[in-house]
């Protein structure tokens, strides 16, 4: 049986802000279709490793292979390109803009149409939008928020924000979507919604995902594969019963070692 290299495979990354050490030595890889949980204290680092997977800050050492390619350096437009898709801690959405609106922007990298073309709405431009729009009105009906398609996501509910943050990042097509704590505010109902749509997504497209998240229920039940960091470093790596019963990570969170 050959076996098949991961999607995404970070190699002794370091990161450091003004010379304080975020991260420390970070290898870890994450198979094509797997649900990876980022868990850890406040502080450990796991924001800024995500930042360092979608290009946003650069590790001062390591090597990040994604899609069989290495990167010392990726930028986040390249990232973007390479399928790599991003929510955050802080809802970033265009709070004044319509949820289709906001769907759409999620398009971008897809649209064929020159900005000439989208002023005059002429050449490749109005079949360019019927397909954008299109495949963002899918992701809407798969995500379940078309009744407030046309709502101006400013005035949602914060759950339904979170879900129209993800829906955005699914209209981009993502191989790798990377999640930041996508459940953080959430009551249980809500987030037991939000799990059924991060594994109705793996199992409908096959998108890997990476996510961080502190509810460790929430994280058992979703995730096959969960990575610990503890101040900067990896201190668990495995399924969630070995990670469960791994003493370091137990230190870590009880909290024995600090
Ligand atoms: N832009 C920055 N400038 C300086 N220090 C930073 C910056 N971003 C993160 N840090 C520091 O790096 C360390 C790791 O922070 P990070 O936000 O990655 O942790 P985290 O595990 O995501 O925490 P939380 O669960 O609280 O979001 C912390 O000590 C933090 O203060």
């Amino acid at each position: 049986m050959t076996a098949h290299a991961p999607l995404l495979e970070l190699q002794h990354i370091s990161l450091s802000f003004k010379g304080i050490k975020a991260i420390t030595d970070i290898s870890f890889a994450v198979q094509q279709g797997e649900i990876c949980a980022l868990i850890g204290p406040n502080g450990a680092g796991k924001s800024s490793l995500l930042n360092v997977i979608n290009g946003v800050y650069q590790p001062d050492e390591g090597v990040i292979s994604f899609n069989s390619k290495s990167y010392s350096r990726m930028k986040a437009h390249q990232a973007a390109v390479q399928g790599i898709a991003r929510t955050f801690q802080n809802i970033a959405l265009f709070k004044g803009m319509s949820v289709l609106d906001n769907v759409l922007t999620g398009r971008n990298l897809k649209v064929r149409s020159n900005w000439l073309e989208q002023m005059l709405n002429s050449g490749r431009a109005p079949a360019d939008y019927v397909s954008q729009r299109i495949k963002a009105e899918e992701v809407i009906d798969f995500l379940r928020i078309n009744q407030w398609r046309n709502s101006i996501v400013g005035t949602l509910p914060y759950g339904l924000q979170k879900r129209v943050e993800l829906a955005r990042a699914l209209a981009s097509e993502p191989r790798l979507l990377l999640l930041d704590e996508p459940m953080a505010g959430m009551n249980n109902e809500e987030k037991a919604e939000m799990s059924a749509f991060i594994l109705d997504t793996q199992r409908e497209f096959g998108t890997t995902v990476v996510l961080i998240e502190h509810d460790i229920g929430v994280v058992m039940n979703l995730s096959g594969h969960v990575v610990v960091l503890d101040y900067g470093k990896k201190v668990g790596d495995g399924t969630p019963d070995e990670v469960r019963h791994n003493p370091e990570v137990i230190a870590a969170y009880l909290g024995t070692k600090h």
